[in-house]
């Protein structure tokens, strides 16, 4: 497609790339890195309609399927709200997801903040 359209999207995905490392940051035990088995949580597959992890948002992101930094914050937050969902409250997996949640969408925001050329919806 049109020259500035390739541009945008190039720069997107380099934006979106950094922000999965910045975010990836937030997570060292690395809980959120791949999909969730339901060998490690019972019944998780039917439970949680729409799985999502890090790995998968990588995977995504090559494949070209974010067009806007909207797009990637749903995925993120999703993620989150599934381990929110999933695990009870009082679980170490739940604070972490609720941490996880509250400090990415904040990296992403400053990202943002500091790109207002990013294409934001
Ligand atoms: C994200 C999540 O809900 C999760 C990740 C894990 C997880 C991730 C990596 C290694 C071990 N466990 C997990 N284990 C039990 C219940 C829930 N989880």
């Amino acid at each position: 497609s049109h020259p500035t359209v390739l541009l945008s999207r190039a720069s997107l995905k380099m934006f979106l790339a950094n922000i999965l490392r910045l975010v990836q940051k937030h997570d060292p035990e690395g809980i959120f890195a791949e999909p969730v088995t339901d060998e490690i949580a019972p019944g998780y597959s039917t439970l949680i309609k729409y799985p999502m992890d890090l790995t998968t948002m990588a995977t995504k992101l090559s494949n070209h399927a974010y067009s806007s930094v909207d797009e990637f914050r749903s995925d993120f937050v999703l993620m989150c709200k599934n381990a929110m969902t999933y695990n009870a409250p009082e679980t170490v997996y739940f604070s972490f997801a609720k941490n996880m949640m509250e400090d990415g969408v904040k990296v992403i925001e400053r990202e943002v903040s500091l790109r207002p050329d990013i294409r934001y919806g």
